[in-house]
């Protein structure tokens, strides 16, 4: 068990920061967070630590959640006590970390009115990134999806597309939620392969999944969420 004294101590190090991140070992850090939704207590005292570079699978039932728990690490939501820092930046500084974050959630979070390719452009463009959009649709056997609208794609389509997004952005912590959904035997493939990429890149990676045997290959370090307690699986 790890006293208060040294968490603090921890936390205080990686404080001050005038627009730069601080520097720390920890891609994630986690203060016994808890979070209420409406009425439901969904994270009771969530500790975490994740050094730069490591993979994380996140495991749990229907309902656990997985999804509450990466929303919080993306500056989505809000904890309704303890605090958390992402590469060091502080999870109330929202604009600071989702910088250096990237969550493709569960529905891929595309915008359905824009092309394949639009999407890409744009994600790119929010990041002040470059990148090869082309050869992005290409990799996940999109190429004909490049002037589709997104509205018009599969499932599975619009899971490859957001994966490619992940993949061209390559943002230090990258969130993946549900990555192997809906998705063929080549998908899933496709996906260990572009997830494995970032991970050899020195992305954090966190993955929640119903699939360990699938995630666990990318991203070795499970742990589940049960009762709103997080704990090594
Ligand atoms: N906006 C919200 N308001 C209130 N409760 C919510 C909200 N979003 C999610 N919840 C609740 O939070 C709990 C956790 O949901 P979450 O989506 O994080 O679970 P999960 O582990 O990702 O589940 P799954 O494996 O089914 O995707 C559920 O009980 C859900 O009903």
């Amino acid at each position: 068990m790890r006293g208060q004294e040294q968490t603090e101590q921890e936390l205080t190090e990686a404080t001050p920061h005038q627009g730069r991140a601080p520097r720390t070992a920890h891609a994630l850090q986690l203060r016994d967070i808890w979070l209420r939704l409406g009425r439901e207590v969904i994270l009771r005292g969530v500790t975490l630590d994740v050094p730069a570079g490591q993979g994380v699978t996140l495991l749990g039932e229907n309902g656990a959640g997985k999804t509450t728990l990466l929303r919080l690490l993306a500056s989505g939501l809000r904890p309704t006590r303890g605090e958390g820092r992402v590469l060091g930046f502080d999870l109330r500084d929202g604009r600071a970390v989702r910088d250096c974050i990237h969550l493709m959630p569960v529905d891929a979070g595309l915008y359905p009115d824009l092309t394949g390719a639009e999407n890409l452009d744009f994600a790119l463009k929010m990041h002040g990134q470059r990148g090869d959009v082309t050869g992005a649709l290409r990799r996940v056997g999109l190429e004909r999806a490049a002037n589709r609208r997104v509205r018009f794609l599969s499932a599975g389509m619009r899971k490859r597309l957001a994966l490619a997004r992940a993949h061209l952005l390559a943002r230090p912590v990258t969130l993946v939620d549900e990555p192997f959904a809906n998705l063929d035997d080549a998908g899933r493939a496709l996906t260990l392969d572009l997830l494995g990429d970032l991970s050899t890149r020195g992305v954090t990676l966190v993955v929640a999944a119903h699939e360990p045997h699938l995630a666990r290959q990318v991203a070795p370090r499970a742990l589940r969420l049960a009762g709103g307690k997080l704990e090594e699986a």
